[in-house]
């Protein structure tokens, strides 16, 4: 028999469409239903007992904290069903990173959860959002897709959810993970080559059945010339962690050193954490993390750093506990 899988559908250029097949970057985000992308997809029902559900429809630049927790939510409740084995996640390419990061944290399930997109609507020359949600509700019905947290299938690729990130803002290989692809999925069958090391669903101490909302967390960047204006301003407004998204070794100007450790001493949690896409923040490498009690971010990039600040944030502010947090997540 084949395995059950939801089709969640939160919009993106997977549900996108363009005036004509040689727009493939100028087009509208979010526009075509979950049911009309399943139907344009019959070979679907060889893989899988495939049904959806429109839980938004938005480009994901403009997703929010309550989307994030309705979204998990949802994921949450499905994984819980006997008859779902598997769950995919349609979604914009610009912040899937974002929320696959979420769902890794806070869904408690072995089940397959697979995040899919696309970088070319659906009617450009060689669309690529067929094949990707082909693959996603493939590898979300396999049992050997079990256990090994969010996944995001693109480009033949399956990627860790935690690690993944959008590298290129044209290509179909979008997607990148520094430590490496966990996988393919060719033609419905899954080849692994990794597993993740970092905590994550069942083993995860979150869990979206008890997370209400969502503290605010923000992220400031760091580079030449950089003024104390935004920090100074963000440490005002009721941020419970500031992310500083420095150069290198996550870097700090020494002229905005001070306006941290004002926000630090005001009671807000400071996480530094670097721009640079790949490699990790070293403590008291470049700053003495110690002395100023701040906490450094570990190998995530800041967009990935605020996903773990908030969550962690639900269960403490203790600086010790975060910095712990940080190294297993
Ligand atoms: N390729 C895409 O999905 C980008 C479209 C849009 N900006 C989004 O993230 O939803």
């Amino acid at each position: 028999a084949l395995p059950n899988v939801v089709i969640l559908a939160t919009g993106g250029t997977i549900a996108g469409a363009g005036a004509s097949a040689v727009n493939s970057a100028t087009y509208a985000a979010a526009k075509v239903g979950v049911e009309k992308l399943i139907a344009g997809l019959p070979e679907l029902g060889k893989v899988a007992n495939v049904r959806g559900e429109q839980v938004f429809q938005v480009a994901s630049e403009s997703l929010t904290n309550d989307n994030l927790l309705v979204l998990a939510q949802r994921v949450s409740a499905l994984a819980k069903q006997p008859d779902v084995d598997g769950i995919v996640i349609t979604h914009g390419t610009d912040t899937v990173e974002e929320t696959a990061y979420f769902l890794t944290l806070t869904v408690h399930t072995n089940k397959p959860i697979v995040m899919v997109a696309s970088m070319r609507p659906g009617t450009a020359l060689s669309a690529d959002g067929a094949l990707n949600l082909y693959d996603a509700v493939s590898v979300a019905g396999s049992k050997d897709a079990m256990g090994k947290g969010v996944l995001l299938t693109m480009n033949d690729s399956i990627e860790s959810g935690r690690d993944v990130s959008k590298n290129f803002n044209i290509k179909p290989s979008a997607f990148v993970s520094q430590w490496g692809s966990l996988g393919m999925v060719v033609e419905g069958r899954n080849y692994w080559f990794r597993a993740p090391v970092k905590r994550h669903t069942m083993n995860s101490e979150f869990d979206i059945d008890t997370i209400k909302s969502l503290p605010p967390v923000e992220i400031a960047m760091g580079y030449e010339g950089v003024a104390s204006t935004a920090i100074d301003a963000l440490g005002k407004s009721g941020i419970k962690a500031l992310i500083h998204g420095g150069p290198g070794n996550g870097s700090v100007a020494d002229r905005i050193v001070p306006s941290l450790q004002k926000v630090r001493a005001d009671g807000i949690v400071v996480i530094r954490s670097s721009r640079v896409p790949d490699g990790f923040v070293i403590r008291n490498a470049e700053q003495p993390d110690d002395k100023y009690d701040w906490v450094v971010a570990h190998d995530l990039r800041p967009q990935k750093a605020r996903i773990l600040a908030m969550v962690a944030l639900t269960k403490t502010s203790d600086t010790k506990e975060l910095q712990r947090i940080f190294w297993e997540y």
